[in-house]
């Protein structure tokens, strides 16, 4: 069993990753849109104000990928995980995880959903772990309350925190283990049952840089190991370098995706490059990155210009064209 500590490269995580999570599928050509949101809309009214706080978001998350959801407060991140999470309802559009719809389950299927298809950890520690118990029995009550207690569940327990990198930690309450420790501690609570996919709300809110790498680093490593799905929600742009595939919100709209892909440079060895990609919808919009309108000063209208294998943006203002 991996430890965190032995952790190796992305590239390396990211096909073991691929290859337990086909098998979890019964085969490569099944991890397809094990995550799929399609025109997602979620309007909120409160005291006769309407607020829309999605507003036609499109995403696609394979099985067994690891991704990263990233925007600006208010851009509707805690809205799509609430979503994904079978805690809230959209108001239209396509919201499907591991074949169950989101829209129209009933409350029967959105309680077996949640306890047996999707793990959380929120960002705080409090509501991931019950204070009066030690980190083992933490991670055994999940499969305690699914009638899957006794010697095995206790051997489990032990296996994850280990994975996790917090094994010396099982004997240890909450409160006698460090921020970082806690929300490790919290990931192998989350995946106790087995959950299909692992979403995460601001696991790193309250952490330091240094601690808040190792909570991703356990993260990845229980993505590769059981080949669960990993959706990380957070503000936290430097977020991209610890995973292999950041979605950005703005506006409640899917805005542009940071690919990292492992490559073979000129030397033969093997390097990691980030790759930018804006997001076009069904109807052919895109958001262009903010950095791009500031640097060209792009306002209003631009304009296009259709090439051969590309397509053209300049300014529309008039003079900056002559
Ligand atoms: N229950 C609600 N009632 C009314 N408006 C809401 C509700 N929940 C969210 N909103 C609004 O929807 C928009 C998106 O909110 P959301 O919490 O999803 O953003 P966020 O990106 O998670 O922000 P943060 O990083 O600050 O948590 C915001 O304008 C917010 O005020």
């Amino acid at each position: 069993m991996t430890v965190v500590s032995d952790v190796p490269d992305l590239a390396t995580l990211q096909r073991r990753a691929a290859e337990r999570a086909a098998a979890r599928a019964g085969g490569a050509d099944r991890l397809r849109g094990h995550i799929v949101c399609d025109g997602l809309v979620r309007i909120f009214t409160s005291e006769g104000v309407e607020v829309v706080a999605l507003q036609g978001l499109d995403l696609v998350v394979d099985r067994g990928e690891l991704l990263a959801i990233v925007g600006a407060s208010g851009s509707g991140k805690s809205t799509v995980l609430n979503i994904l999470s079978g805690l809230d309802t959209p108001t239209a559009g396509i919201a499907r995880v591991a074949g169950y719809d989101l829209l129209t389950m009933s409350a029967a299927k959105r309680l077996a959903y949640r306890r047996h298809t999707v793990g959380f950890v929120w960002q705080q520690t409090g509501r991931n772990l019950l204070p009066y118990l030690t980190a083992r029995e933490n991670v055994e009550l999940p499969m305690r309350l699914s009638r899957r207690g006794g010697r095995a569940a206790r051997r489990r327990a032990a296996e994850l925190l280990e994975m996790v990198g917090v094994g010396y930690c099982a004997d240890r309450r909450p409160g006698q283990m460090s921020g970082g420790e806690q929300q490790r501690c919290a990931v192998a609570v989350a995946v106790a049952n087995d959950p299909e996919v692992l979403f995460a709300d601001e696991p790193t809110g309250e952490l330091d840089e240094v601690t808040a790498g190792d909570v991703f680093a356990a993260l990845r490593t229980i993505n590769a190991e059981l080949g669960v799905t990993v959706v990380v929600v957070t503000h936290d742009l430097q977020v991209a370098s610890q995973v292999r595939r950041t979605v950005s919100i703005r506006d409640g709209r899917t805005a542009s995706e940071v690919h990292r892909i492992a490559r073979l440079g000129a030397d033969g060895v093997e390097e990691l490059v980030t790759e930018e990609y804006a997001v076009l919808d069904r109807a052919g919009r895109m958001q262009f990155p903010a950095g791009f309108v500031d640097a060209l000063a792009l306002r209003d209208r631009v304009r296009l210009t259709l090439e051969t294998d590309h397509v053209q943006v300049r300014s529309g203002d008039e003079r900056s064209a002559r």
